[in-house]
């Protein structure tokens, strides 16, 4: 079966903050993209990778392609708006129409290469795979009037990426209007009605978001 990873980084990194995106920033001096796509490689040889950027980081993902000798093959299309928009612009750009493609955040380059076999397998199997871990912490529900009650964290679980899915699918889903509550793929392809997978994500598989994260993803990529 035929697949494909689209790596979305089509965003601007604003909580991150600083004069440079923060999926080009350096972890053990490479760009993060750059380990996003190389585990991606790894676990899958034969697929199609496909990277979403902001249309004008074309050139500057031009220049750390020749600056850090990058071999892998990729195809670069532009983002959008919103993580959707950009999500429905890499879906167009697979290049074959039935398959299965997982759609991963490009700022997390500590996912497991096992995490993303797991998660073709069981799409091939039930048409979706959704990367989840446990919470540690216990958590509290807070209401509009200041209170706060205790919830049976065994009932949740934390949402990473990969979202792995049958391409027509996942492409008939994002034919869909944008709505609000759509913060992933998992929730877009559930507005169809359908029932997603659940598979075990791997807890080091952060999602590089605010400063604090770098000195963390530093000591990741220092244990690889
Ligand atoms: N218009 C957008 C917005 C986000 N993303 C991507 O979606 C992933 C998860 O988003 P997030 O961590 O929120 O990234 P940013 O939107 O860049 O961060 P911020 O919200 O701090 O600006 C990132 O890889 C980001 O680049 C995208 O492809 N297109
Ligand atoms: C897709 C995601 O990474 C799953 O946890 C997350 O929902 C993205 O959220 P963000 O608000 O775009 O960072």
């Amino acid at each position: 079966m035929k697949k494909a990873a689209i790596l979305v980084a089509g965003g601007k990194g604003t909580r991150m903050g600083g004069p440079v995106s923060k999926q080009y920033l350096p972890i053990a001096g490479k760009p993060i993209l750059m380990h996003t796509l190389e585990v991606f490689s790894k676990a899958e040889p034969e697929i199609e990778l496909i990277l979403v950027l902001p249309e004008m980081d074309f050139g500057l993902w031009q220049e750390l392609v020749e600056k850090h000798h990058f071999s892998i093959a990729h195809h670069i299309v532009a983002g959008g708006n919103s993580r959707f928009q950009s999500v429905k612009n890499g879906l167009k750009a697979v290049s074959f129409n039935s398959g299965l493609v997982a759609i991963h955040d490009g700022v997390r380059p500590f996912v497991k290469e096992s995490v993303i076999q797991d998660s073709f397998q069981e799409a091939a199997r039930n048409g979706s795979a959704i990367a989840v871990v446990s919470l540690k912490d216990s958590i509290r529900k807070l209401t509009d009037n200041g209170k706060s009650f205790y919830q049976e964290r065994q009932y949740f679980r934390l949402v990473q990426t990969p979202q792995t899915f049958q391409l027509e699918k996942i492409r008939k889903a994002f034919e869909t209007t944008e709505l609000p509550q759509f913060t992933d793929d998992a929730t877009v392809y559930e507005h169809q009605g359908w029932q997603v997978s659940l598979i075990p994500g791997n807890p080091e598989n952060i999602k590089i978001t605010t400063p604090e994260d770098m000195d963390y993803a530093e000591f990741l990529a220092s244990k690889k």
